[in-house]
Protein backbone atom coordinates (compact mmCIF):
# COMPACT_ATOMS: atom_id res chain seq x y z
CA UNK A 1 0.00 0.00 0.00
CA UNK A 2 0.91 3.62 -0.86
CA UNK A 3 1.60 5.98 2.15
CA UNK A 4 -0.55 8.03 0.57
CA UNK A 5 -3.55 6.62 0.10
CA UNK A 6 -6.34 7.89 2.43
CA UNK A 7 -7.16 5.55 5.07
CA UNK A 8 -9.22 2.59 4.77
CA UNK A 9 -10.73 2.30 8.32
CA UNK A 10 -11.43 5.89 8.25
CA UNK A 11 -13.51 5.27 5.45
CA UNK A 12 -15.17 2.21 6.67
CA UNK A 13 -15.90 3.61 10.03
CA UNK A 14 -18.18 6.41 7.54
CA UNK A 15 -19.63 3.45 5.33
CA UNK A 16 -22.83 1.82 4.98
CA UNK A 17 -22.87 -2.01 4.49
CA UNK A 18 -25.50 -2.87 1.97
CA UNK A 19 -24.95 -6.32 1.09
CA UNK A 20 -22.71 -8.30 3.46
CA UNK A 21 -21.06 -11.97 1.98
CA UNK A 22 -24.05 -14.03 2.34
CA UNK A 23 -26.72 -11.80 0.96
CA UNK A 24 -24.09 -11.86 -1.92
CA UNK A 25 -23.46 -15.60 -1.95
CA UNK A 26 -26.98 -15.85 -2.82
CA UNK A 27 -27.64 -13.57 -5.07
CA UNK A 28 -24.72 -14.81 -6.92
CA UNK A 29 -26.05 -18.98 -6.82
CA UNK A 30 -29.47 -17.47 -8.40
CA UNK A 31 -27.24 -16.21 -10.65
CA UNK A 32 -25.48 -19.25 -11.84
CA UNK A 33 -28.87 -20.97 -12.30
CA UNK A 34 -30.14 -18.00 -14.57
CA UNK A 35 -27.16 -18.30 -16.50
CA UNK A 36 -27.04 -21.84 -16.91
CA UNK A 37 -30.62 -21.51 -18.07
CA UNK A 38 -29.57 -19.32 -20.77
CA UNK A 39 -26.68 -21.39 -22.01
CA UNK A 40 -28.55 -24.34 -22.83
CA UNK A 41 -25.38 -26.59 -22.85
CA UNK A 42 -23.39 -24.57 -24.59
CA UNK A 43 -19.81 -23.71 -23.53
CA UNK A 44 -19.26 -20.11 -23.06
CA UNK A 45 -15.92 -18.08 -22.30
CA UNK A 46 -16.18 -17.33 -19.03
CA UNK A 47 -14.48 -13.46 -19.33
CA UNK A 48 -13.14 -11.64 -16.30
CA UNK A 49 -12.65 -7.90 -15.97
CA UNK A 50 -10.08 -8.06 -14.31
CA UNK A 51 -9.20 -6.53 -11.30
CA UNK A 52 -12.90 -5.98 -10.05
CA UNK A 53 -14.62 -8.51 -11.11
CA UNK A 54 -11.51 -11.15 -9.48
CA UNK A 55 -13.94 -12.69 -6.30
CA UNK A 56 -17.35 -11.85 -8.15
CA UNK A 57 -15.98 -14.23 -10.90
CA UNK A 58 -14.88 -17.29 -8.46
CA UNK A 59 -18.05 -17.32 -6.76
CA UNK A 60 -19.72 -16.91 -10.17
CA UNK A 61 -18.12 -19.50 -11.45
CA UNK A 62 -18.53 -21.80 -8.70
CA UNK A 63 -22.52 -21.34 -9.05
CA UNK A 64 -22.60 -22.37 -12.36
CA UNK A 65 -22.90 -25.42 -13.63
CA UNK A 66 -21.78 -25.49 -17.19
CA UNK A 67 -18.74 -25.78 -18.47
CA UNK A 68 -16.80 -22.99 -19.23
CA UNK A 69 -13.44 -21.45 -20.41
CA UNK A 70 -11.76 -18.98 -18.44
CA UNK A 71 -10.05 -15.81 -20.09
CA UNK A 72 -9.59 -12.18 -18.34
CA UNK A 73 -8.64 -8.65 -19.78
CA UNK A 74 -7.79 -5.89 -17.67
CA UNK A 75 -9.50 -2.58 -18.46
CA UNK A 76 -9.14 0.42 -16.04
CA UNK A 77 -10.67 3.83 -16.36
CA UNK A 78 -10.61 4.65 -12.16
CA UNK A 79 -7.47 3.70 -11.87
CA UNK A 80 -7.47 3.55 -7.83
CA UNK A 81 -10.07 7.20 -8.22
CA UNK A 82 -12.99 7.37 -7.63
CA UNK A 83 -14.07 8.94 -10.74
CA UNK A 84 -13.27 7.37 -13.97
CA UNK A 85 -11.72 9.11 -16.99
CA UNK A 86 -10.67 7.18 -20.27
CA UNK A 87 -10.51 3.50 -20.79
CA UNK A 88 -6.76 2.01 -20.33
CA UNK A 89 -6.25 -1.76 -21.51
CA UNK A 90 -3.55 -3.47 -20.03
CA UNK A 91 -4.77 -6.97 -21.13
CA UNK A 92 -7.02 -7.85 -24.28
CA UNK A 93 -8.20 -11.73 -24.50
CA UNK A 94 -5.86 -14.10 -25.18
CA UNK A 95 -8.69 -16.99 -26.81
CA UNK A 96 -10.08 -16.52 -30.00
CA UNK A 97 -13.29 -15.59 -29.62
CA UNK A 98 -14.38 -16.06 -32.82
CA UNK A 99 -18.34 -17.48 -33.08
CA UNK A 100 -18.18 -17.96 -29.45
CA UNK A 101 -20.58 -17.50 -26.71
CA UNK A 102 -19.01 -14.75 -23.93
CA UNK A 103 -20.09 -14.59 -20.38
CA UNK A 104 -18.43 -11.04 -19.84
CA UNK A 105 -17.92 -10.69 -16.16
CA UNK A 106 -17.63 -7.45 -14.25
CA UNK A 107 -18.02 -6.13 -10.54
CA UNK A 108 -20.20 -3.06 -11.28
CA UNK A 109 -21.92 -1.67 -14.04
CA UNK A 110 -21.93 2.31 -13.01
CA UNK A 111 -21.66 4.46 -16.33
CA UNK A 112 -20.67 1.77 -18.44
CA UNK A 113 -18.07 2.66 -20.57
CA UNK A 114 -15.66 -0.02 -19.76
CA UNK A 115 -18.36 -3.30 -20.08
CA UNK A 116 -19.52 -1.35 -23.39
CA UNK A 117 -15.25 -1.04 -24.37
CA UNK A 118 -15.13 -4.40 -23.83
CA UNK A 119 -18.43 -5.82 -25.03
CA UNK A 120 -17.80 -4.57 -28.45
CA UNK A 121 -14.84 -5.45 -28.35
CA UNK A 122 -15.46 -8.94 -28.16
CA UNK A 123 -18.19 -8.21 -31.16
CA UNK A 124 -15.46 -7.09 -33.00
CA UNK A 125 -13.31 -10.30 -32.24
CA UNK A 126 -15.89 -11.73 -33.69
CA UNK A 127 -18.09 -13.40 -30.83
CA UNK A 128 -21.40 -15.04 -31.96
CA UNK A 129 -22.73 -13.70 -28.46
CA UNK A 130 -22.17 -11.54 -25.62
CA UNK A 131 -23.97 -11.81 -22.30
CA UNK A 132 -22.94 -9.05 -19.64
CA UNK A 133 -22.75 -10.19 -16.09
CA UNK A 134 -22.57 -7.62 -13.71
CA UNK A 135 -22.50 -8.25 -9.38
CA UNK A 136 -24.21 -5.09 -9.27
CA UNK A 137 -25.43 -1.74 -11.24
CA UNK A 138 -25.91 1.56 -9.67
CA UNK A 139 -29.00 3.46 -10.35
CA UNK A 140 -28.49 7.47 -11.73
CA UNK A 141 -29.40 8.85 -15.58
CA UNK A 142 -25.44 9.42 -16.31
CA UNK A 143 -25.49 5.57 -18.17
CA UNK A 144 -24.21 5.19 -21.73
CA UNK A 145 -26.03 4.49 -24.49
CA UNK A 146 -26.34 0.68 -26.08
CA UNK A 147 -25.01 -1.43 -23.03
CA UNK A 148 -27.00 -3.07 -20.07
CA UNK A 149 -26.46 -6.12 -18.15
CA UNK A 150 -27.91 -9.25 -19.47
CA UNK A 151 -27.83 -10.77 -15.35
CA UNK A 152 -27.13 -8.64 -12.66
CA UNK A 153 -26.92 -9.52 -9.13
CA UNK A 154 -28.00 -5.92 -6.94
CA UNK A 155 -28.89 -2.70 -7.52
CA UNK A 156 -26.71 0.02 -5.68
CA UNK A 157 -27.77 3.75 -4.70
CA UNK A 158 -25.42 6.64 -6.36
CA UNK A 159 -22.46 6.39 -3.94
CA UNK A 160 -18.86 5.55 -4.18
CA UNK A 161 -18.72 1.65 -3.24
CA UNK A 162 -16.39 -0.64 -2.15
CA UNK A 163 -15.75 -4.08 -0.74
CA UNK A 164 -16.17 -7.36 -2.39
CA UNK A 165 -13.75 -7.09 -5.51
CA UNK A 166 -14.16 -3.13 -5.32
CA UNK A 167 -11.41 -1.06 -4.16
CA UNK A 168 -11.57 2.33 -2.34
CA UNK A 169 -8.37 3.75 -3.42
CA UNK A 170 -7.01 0.14 -4.47
CA UNK A 171 -7.59 -0.96 -0.93
CA UNK A 172 -10.54 -3.35 0.33
CA UNK A 173 -11.29 -5.02 -2.32
CA UNK A 174 -11.32 -8.23 0.29
CA UNK A 175 -13.82 -7.11 2.08
CA UNK A 176 -16.41 -9.54 2.20
CA UNK A 177 -19.22 -7.38 1.40
CA UNK A 178 -20.04 -3.92 -0.25
CA UNK A 179 -19.98 -0.95 1.42
CA UNK A 180 -20.96 2.58 0.66
CA UNK A 181 -19.31 5.94 1.12
CA UNK A 182 -21.63 8.18 2.68
O1 LIG B 1 -19.30 1.53 -15.66
P1 LIG B 1 -18.02 2.31 -15.48
O2 LIG B 1 -18.29 3.72 -15.04
O3 LIG B 1 -17.11 2.21 -16.65
O4 LIG B 1 -17.27 1.69 -14.21
C1 LIG B 1 -17.20 0.31 -13.99
C2 LIG B 1 -15.79 -0.17 -14.00
O5 LIG B 1 -15.04 0.53 -13.00
C3 LIG B 1 -14.31 -0.41 -12.23
O6 LIG B 1 -13.07 -0.67 -12.82
P2 LIG B 1 -11.80 0.25 -12.55
O7 LIG B 1 -11.57 1.13 -13.73
O8 LIG B 1 -11.94 0.93 -11.21
O9 LIG B 1 -10.64 -0.79 -12.48
P3 LIG B 1 -10.50 -2.02 -11.44
O10 LIG B 1 -11.43 -3.10 -11.96
O11 LIG B 1 -9.08 -2.42 -11.52
O12 LIG B 1 -10.92 -1.52 -10.08
C4 LIG B 1 -15.17 -1.63 -12.25
O13 LIG B 1 -14.41 -2.81 -12.00
C5 LIG B 1 -15.76 -1.63 -13.64
O14 LIG B 1 -14.95 -2.33 -14.56
N1 LIG C 1 -14.71 0.67 -6.39
C1 LIG C 1 -15.57 1.23 -7.26
N2 LIG C 1 -15.30 1.18 -8.55
C2 LIG C 1 -16.20 1.75 -9.38
N3 LIG C 1 -16.18 1.84 -10.71
C3 LIG C 1 -17.27 2.50 -11.07
N4 LIG C 1 -18.00 2.85 -10.01
C4 LIG C 1 -17.34 2.38 -8.94
C5 LIG C 1 -17.62 2.43 -7.54
O1 LIG C 1 -18.61 2.97 -7.04
N5 LIG C 1 -16.67 1.83 -6.75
Amino acid sequence: MTTSNPSLAAALAGADLLFDRAALESVIVDMGRDIDAALDGERAVFLTVMNGALIFAGHLALAIRTDVEFDYVHATRYRGATSGSELHWLREPAVDLTDRVVLLVDDILDEGHTLKAVRDDCLRRGARRVLVVSLCTKQHDRLVDGIKADFNGVELPDRYVFGFGMDYHEQGRNLPGIYALK
